[in-house]
């Protein structure tokens, strides 16, 4: 908002006029004050978007495929924030293909807690689309002093890295939670590193993106910061707490919850081997308790090293 006329949308009128009003988002993201040039509008959001030059989707997954069959014929650029695979088993561009194939769109993604951008902490970024006017755009609007952006073509490995780093958060909170050690939290980054790898080479993305801001990047902030909120689940079930019980705490979405199941489907399909992510569906299921996932993992046959 400091260098471009921005409008923030929300779903909700009320909540847009409180937003208005209080000039702070207090429910999901307290002690954070909007700027001053920044608009706040509530109401059709298709009307808006024909206004503005570059539009940002910033729901979570679920959110994701209404906002595109609204906005399908928006013109101008878009993009979505929003990291993990659909409920039908789809990543954000495969949603986009089926609903909106004509939009110029793409994923901005890579490490970055929200509360620290807002605060203007160093971040970089990853602008992800096929489409170059889309990575352009993106740079251009995002690209200052606060925030670098790098442009990759590769939208399905950005989108796998953001999806399945989120699982692994949720199974580095609970080994951290269990005091399982540095080792084992460095064991659990490297092979989940290569469990992503797999899937992603699987999906069409290519192998240097997952060594990139949306691969280890992201993974290394997310399985280690304790401002994730996957990860923040597995320290709440490692603590004893039922999912639900984690989950309703939380207060915000977290996405490995809500995907892990996902990812391991489509990886069997592929014939994608993941045991960590496998281990975090048995543990968030019920059906396997941390101790026994830990000597499940560990129990495994010896294998050369290899993504
Ligand atoms: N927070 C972070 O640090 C980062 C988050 N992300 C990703 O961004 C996505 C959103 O995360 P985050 O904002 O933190 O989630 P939160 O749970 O904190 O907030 C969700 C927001 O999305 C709104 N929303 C939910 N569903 C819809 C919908 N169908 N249409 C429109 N708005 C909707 C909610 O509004 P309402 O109150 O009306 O439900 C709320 O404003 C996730 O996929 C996450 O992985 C990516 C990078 C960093
Ligand atoms: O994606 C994120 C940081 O890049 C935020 O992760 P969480 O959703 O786990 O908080």
């Amino acid at each position: 908002a400091a260098r471009h006329e921005v409008t923030l949308w929300a779903r909700d009128d009320t909540q847009a006029a409180v937003l208005r009003e209080q000039r702070e988002n207090r429910r999901y993201l307290p002690g954070i004050g909007l700027p001053d040039a920044l608009a706040v509008a509530g109401g059709d959001p298709v009307a808006l978007a024909a206004r503005h030059e570059l539009v940002i989707v910033a729901t979570p997954m679920a959110g994701l495929r209404g906002l595109l069959q609204a906005l399908a014929g928006c013109t101008a650029p878009l993009a979505w924030l929003c990291k993990g695979f659909e409920s039908t088993g789809l990543l954000g561009h495969e949603v986009q293909a089926a609903v909106a194939p004509r939009l110029l769109a793409g994923a901005l993604t890579g490490p970055s807690f929200a509360q620290e951008v807002a605060r203007g902490q160093p971040t970089a970024l990853v602008a992800a689309s096929s489409h170059r006017a889309v990575r352009e755009a993106l740079v251009a609007a995002f690209h200052g002093p606060g925030v670098r952006v790098y442009a990759n073509d590769d939208l399905p490995g950005a989108e796998v890295g953001g999806a399945v780093k989120n699982v692994l958060a949720i199974a580095t909170g609970l080994c951290d939670g269990l005091q399982l050690g540095l080792n084992a939290r460095a064991a659990l980054v490297t092979r989940g590193l290569a469990e992503m790898t797999r899937l992603g080479v699987a999906l069409g993305g290519r192998p240097e993106t997952f060594m990139g801001l949306s691969g280890l990047g992201d993974l290394v902030l997310t399985a280690t910061g304790d401002l994730s909120r996957n990860r923040q689940v597995g320290l709440a079930l490692a603590q004893g707490r039922t999912l639900e019980q984690a989950v309703q705490s939380l207060g915000h979405v977290a996405e490995g919850v809500l995907c892990a199941r996902t990812v391991v489907e489509r990886a069997g399909r592929l014939g994608v081997q993941m045991p960590i992510a496998s281990a975090v569906v048995a543990l968030l299921d019920g059906t396997l308790r941390p101790q026994a996932a830990v000597q499940a993992l560990m129990g495994r046959d010896p294998a050369a090293e290899r993504a």
